[in-house]
């Protein structure tokens, strides 16, 4: 179990080091406090906070390039830094280093309506993107329950409620800025490009998305945007079991329904919903769905639907059509993660993420529920259902060493099964500190030694962000 590991401090983090890192950001964005590095040694994870040896702000493509060079030059360990919300210890300074933060870059750089795309820099969230685009009709889908950056969301190849639509970050990028561990910059599909599709060469973008800032630093991505629809419609319902409520979803979606949303719920979360959220849903496995499209083609989707969960024992649709009815629904959905861990006052999250094809999710969700009880402890399911993705977030103190171990084993089984039903141990979070040995299993010795040859030819020294992804 990584909870304990123990913090490793880099010698090389000389006093000339960090006045080297000073002339190059400023000295007023480099900081040795305990307050500062304690704060960017952890996620959101259940994994110990493990604090860099110094953290330095970039604010700029240059200040980033000159820092690899230096940490490169030294082989100091450099950990980019987006909003911390990462829930696999991505961030955690397992060999000490530099904390290389680049949420002061800010700036959205281009918005190309008519071609719907824009490139931001490496500090913008999703949030910002969002309200910034808000009078153009378009929006960026991808949202992870934080306020994650956009680039960092490309680091571990986030997704989250809109995905089964729209996609997770992978087919969302279109071009990255880079910078290489050496201080070379590079345009991952070329300086400019934002095209839709594209053949020429290898997909770097996508080598970089899901690298979890173990390739090079991410400082400029350019991204696709969808248009806002011309109708939204939300609905909730419950089932008596999990089982029917999984069967409905793999049935909606082989009737080629297009939706935007189906996420499932099962009593556990909604019952801390309807606690920290003010929600009054029935106590019961339940679906949130959401309709995108033209009002007209909306209605015929929704009746489908309804009939569907009714063959499956599920109750009517209760309808979020107004704008603040359906804003909160999916606001507490994003916050279930605080909703959970306040079914269990001072715990921390422990939280997993297995994704199967979707037609292996009743089976794996139903023995991950098997397991829950059979183990006794408080384990609320949450899944994007609709990509056959789902997570446990378990609410833990960390001084509860046995449940902590009931919960780990429940949380490595759980991707044993994935595993073996064609799945993977990660649909959205990443592999951090916490899944590198599921990694060797998911991907097999010859395929993690060719991920290992290319992290060696563009990171010989192996300073970008050490002991994450790879042993
Ligand atoms: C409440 C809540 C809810 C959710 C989630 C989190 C939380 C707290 N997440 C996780 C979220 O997606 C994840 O936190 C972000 O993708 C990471 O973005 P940060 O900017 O916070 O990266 P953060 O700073 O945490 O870093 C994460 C990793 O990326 C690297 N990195 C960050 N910025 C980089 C850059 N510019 N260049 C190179 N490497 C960089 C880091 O080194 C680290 O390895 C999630 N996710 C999801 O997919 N679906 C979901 O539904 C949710 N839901
Ligand atoms: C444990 C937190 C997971 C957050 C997440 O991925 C979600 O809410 O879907
Ligand atoms: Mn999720």
């Amino acid at each position: 179990m990584t909870c304990q590991s123990k913090v490793a401090v880099s010698p090389k983090v000389t006093s000339s080091f960090v006045q080297d890192v000073q002339a190059i950001v400023g000295k007023s964005n480099v900081s040795t406090a305990d307050a500062v590095r304690q704060q960017h040694g952890h996620d959101e994870s259940y994994h110990s906070t493990e604090p860099p040896d110094i953290v330095a702000f970039a604010e700029s493509v240059d200040h980033v390039s000159q820092v690899a060079r230096l940490c490169n030059y030294h082989g100091v360990p450099l950990i980019p830094f987006g909003s911390g919300t990462g829930l696999e210890g991505g961030v955690n300074a397992v060999q000490g280093g530099l904390c290389l933060d680049v949420s002061k870059m800010k700036n959205i750089l281009s918005v190309n309506a008519e071609d719907f795309d824009c490139s931001v820099e490496s500090g913008v969230t999703r949030v910002q993107l969002n309200n910034y685009l808000r009078d153009t009709g378009l929006w960026f889908p991808i949202d992870p329950g934080a306020d994650a950056s956009l680039c960092g969301m490309c680091a571990t190849s986030a997704s989250g409620t809109n995905a089964v639509r729209y996609g997770t970050m992978r087919e969302n990028v279109m071009n990255l800025e880079v910078v290489l561990a050496d201080g070379r910059v590079i345009n991952t599909a070329g300086a400019g490009r934002r095209t839709k599709k594209t053949s020429a060469g290898y997909n770097l973008t996508n080598l970089f998305v899901g690298s979890e800032g173990t390739l090079g630093i991410i400082t400029k991505a350019t991204l696709r945007l969808q248009g806002i629809p011309e109708a939204t419609i939300s609905a909730t319902c419950h089932f008596p079991d999990v089982q029917s409520a999984v069967d409905t979803t793999v049935q909606v979606l082989q009737c080629g329904i297009p939706m935007a949303r189906i996420e499932f719920l099962d009593e556990v979360s909604i019952d801390a919903c309807n606690k920290f959220s003010h929600l009054d849903l029935k106590v019961a496995p339940s679906l949130f769905f959401e309709f995108h499209g033209a009002e007209a083609g909306l209605e015929n989707q929704t009746k489908v639907v309804a009939e569907l969960v009714k063959m499956n024992g599920g109750s009517e649709f209760r309808w979020a059509t107004d704008v603040d009815e359906r804003n909160h629904l999916w606001k507490a959905r994003h916050e279930i993660l605080w909703a959970c861990m306040a079914l269990k006052p001072g715990s921390k999250p422990y939280s997993t993420d297995v994704c199967v094809p979707i037609s292996n999710l009743p089976q794996v969700v139903v023995r991950t529920k098997q397991m829950i009880t059979e183990a006794g402890i408080i384990g609320p399911m949450v899944g994007h259902v609709g990509d056959g993705n789902f997570h446990v977030f378990f609410p833990v103190h960390y001084d509860d060493h046995v449940t902590l171990k009931k919960v780990h084993d429940v949380s490595h089984k759980m991707s044993l099964i994935a595993l073996e039903l064609n799945g993977t141990c990660t649909g959205e979070h990443g592999i951090g500190i916490g899944k590198r040995d599921l990694l060797v299993q998911e991907i097999g010795a010859e395929g993690l030694a060719v991920m290992r040859q290319l992290k060696d030819t563009l990171d010989p020294k192996g300073i970008m962000n050490p002991g994450k992804v790879f042993f």
